[in-house]
């Protein structure tokens, strides 16, 4: 093994682990954790964030169509979350690895404590060489409260844990520049770079059992790799596969990773979904913001206060057109930073250091 990665997460698709028959695939699960058993043996940390709580609830129980969707998620994760962790526990066992159980919702990345604590737990694990198995917590999680799908979830966590790489396991070998199942559609080996509109290329639809699909991989995998984190797109159903991705062996998708980011700015870059305010700049503050020099957002490029926010909450900052451009803590709440509205020579709003820019 060549790879000098210190920290990787891999995320397993419900696609990966799941047979035709919706099933679970516990001989592919098996070969799965032997290359993850030798991928720590080579000393390399490991965090799984793996689906399959839904896939593993239907092999115990069969629902008629009388109850709702919702509930009857609800019903397959709760029993089948149990199977799944049972599963990689009895496999990683015969390794003489502990593995264990997080499951999380999208209100534990909200506040930046509670974010603290979660990360806390992760590292004592990882400290006591053990390999947590993340997923979401389908059970509480619905509707607004749910992430878009694992990919996310996994999104965050490679950011939570300043890890080197993130490994995406899905049913195709990578991302097509075209229909994956058109026999002139290639896998684009190499992403580089900020700003690529992968809807022209990559469809909505989704694999049988997956729920976000290609067009949240890519735009999950470009966030991250511009966090400073390689992301790698590959097929979990192919043999060998997390040892060749790692060993540059196989054809697959690789996000390169561009800057490298501080803790509070990869926290703030995930944490679109509890901003409470919004501010509109104009173009030229837009520029300024965007452009390679490290610059604060003053109050001079401000237009409008669109919604309130506290001092020390997340805000999003949209452009004239009300396109989002970025995200940042502020340094103040939105009355006072309504009577700065361009003023010159006042307090920035937002920090260099906690401001995200998306590319
Ligand atoms: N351009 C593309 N390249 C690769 N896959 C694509 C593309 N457009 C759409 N897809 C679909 O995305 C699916 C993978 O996403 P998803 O169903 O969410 O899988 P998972 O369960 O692994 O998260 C593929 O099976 C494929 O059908
Ligand atoms: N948390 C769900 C999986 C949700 C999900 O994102 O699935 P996928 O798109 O296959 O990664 C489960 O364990 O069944």
């Amino acid at each position: 093994m060549s790879f000098n990665y210190r920290r990787v997460i891999i995320k397993i698709g419900s696609n990966v682990i799941t047979g035709p028959n919706g099933l679970p695939d516990t001989e592919r699960i098996a070969h799965l954790v032997d290359q993850i058993a030798a991928i720590k043996k080579h000393g390399t940390e490991v965090i799984l964030v793996s689906s399959g709580a839904v896939a593993s609830g239907r092999s115990l129980i069969n629902v008629t169509d009388k109850y709702d969707a919702v509930a009857t998620r609800q019903l397959l994760a709760s029993i089948g979350q149990v199977k799944l962790i049972n599963t990689y526990s009895n496999l990683f066992e015969k390794f003489k690895i502990l593995c264990s159980q997080v499951l999380v919702t999208k209100e534990d990345f909200r506040d930046r404590l509670h974010y603290l604590n979660m990360r806390n737990c992760l590292e004592i694990l990882l400290q006591h060489q053990v390999i947590p198995v993340i997923n979401e917590n389908d059970v509480v999680s619905v509707t607004e409260l749910m992430f878009t799908d694992n990919d996310e979830l996994a999104g965050l966590i490679a950011s939570m844990l300043n890890a080197q790489a993130l490994i995406v396991l899905t049913n195709v070998n990578g991302i097509y520049d075209g229909d994956p199942k058109l026999p002139g559609s290639a896998v684009i080996e190499e992403v580089k770079g900020d700003g690529i509109d992968f809807s022209s290329f990559v469809s909505t639809s989704r694999s049988q059992f997956g729920r976000g699909g290609m067009i949240t991989k890519s735009t999950i995998a470009q966030k991250t790799a511009q966090l400073g984190i390689a992301v790698h797109i590959a097929n979990g159903t192919t043999d060998n596969i997390l040892l060749d991705v790692l060993d540059n062996n196989v054809i697959h998708t690789r996000f390169v990773p561009t800057k490298k980011a501080s803790g509070k700015k990869k926290w703030i870059a995930h944490s679109e979904t509890a901003a409470t305010g919004v501010v509109q700049v104009n173009e030229g503050a837009k520029t300024v913001l965007i452009s390679s020099k490290a610059s604060s957002l003053l109050p001079v490029g401000i237009i409008k206060v669109l919604s309130d926010f506290k001092k020390g909450e997340i805000i999003k900052i949209v452009d004239e057109n009300n396109k989002v451009i970025g995200l940042g803590l502020a340094e103040y709440g939105a009355d006072k930073a309504r009577e700065f509205t361009g003023k010159k020579n006042q307090r920035a709003l937002v920090h260099y250091d906690y401001l995200y820019l998306q590319g």
